[in-house]
């Protein structure tokens, strides 16, 4: 017997963060050593804000060379600023990212202050933090075979993907790029806010089993955390 589930309007972010923050350490194993442009000299802090993270996430973060924080999806935005970290990470989660505002104005709060990478329900609090709108699509993106064209270099990336909502990029204000478009249906498969150092995408680089095509996506976060750190 089949059973519908109701999704829309419900916090289902707060049944899987966890309960208080945690370092991250474990590094992805050499299978992806892959990508020779991996670790950085440098160290980075970044602060990962767990609305349902996977595991993997931190595990390329730690092996590009972050030193993580994981922190509850009602972890206070003055309390990650405090820790001064060179940037911070919006998660993957499930469910309405409408249902859950006290993580859009978390988002808000962290905006402009320290560069940001938002994956998957990280992307859409950002877009709505931005003054954009999310919407339910009519059949989510599930699986590992959506083509999405990287606008930023003009490269198609065959990606993992998982999602139900998605950003409405004519809902978003000026300065606020669409990077990336699902070749499927047109729908917003990543964002950037070059001014405030924000950068998302809709789908998972992570994702393992699944193509590696988008795995550069934290070589992108690396580098937006060094520049910004040159440049202060
Ligand atoms: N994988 C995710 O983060 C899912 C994103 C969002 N909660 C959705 O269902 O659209």
């Amino acid at each position: 017997m089949s059973r519908s589930w109701d999704i829309v309007g419900i916090d289902l972010i707060s049944g899987v963060t966890c309960n208080a923050p945690y370092e991250w350490v474990d590094k992805t194993k050499s299978d992806w050593d892959f990508n020779s442009n991996g670790r950085d000299q440098e160290t980075y802090r970044v602060v990962a804000y767990d609305f349902g993270i996977k595991h993997n996430i931190l595990r390329r973060l730690a092996s590009y060379g972050c030193k993580i924080t994981v922190v509850p999806s009602t972890w206070p935005a003055a309390e990650t600023l405090k820790v001064k970290p060179d940037g911070v990470l919006f998660s993957n989660g499930p469910g309405d990212p409408s249902a859950v505002p006290y993580a859009v104005e978390t988002v808000k709060e962290i905006l402009g202050k320290v560069p940001v990478f938002g994956i998957c329900m990280g992307h859409q609090l950002l877009g709505q933090a931005l003054g954009g709108k999310t919407f339910k699509m009519k059949f989510g993106h599930h699986g590992g075979n959506h083509p999405v064209c990287n606008l930023l270099n003009g490269r198609v990336e065959i990606s993992a993907q998982n999602h139900n909502y998605a950003v409405d990029p004519a809902s978003l204000p000026e300065g606020v790029e669409v990077t990336h478009v699902n070749l499927n249906d047109g729908s917003c498969a990543g964002l950037a806010y070059p001014a405030l150092n924000v950068m998302s995408l809709q789908y998972h680089p992570e994702a393992s089993p699944g193509p590696h095509d988008s795995d550069c996506a934290f070589r992108e976060f690396i580098e937006l955390m060094k520049s910004t750190k040159q440049a202060a």
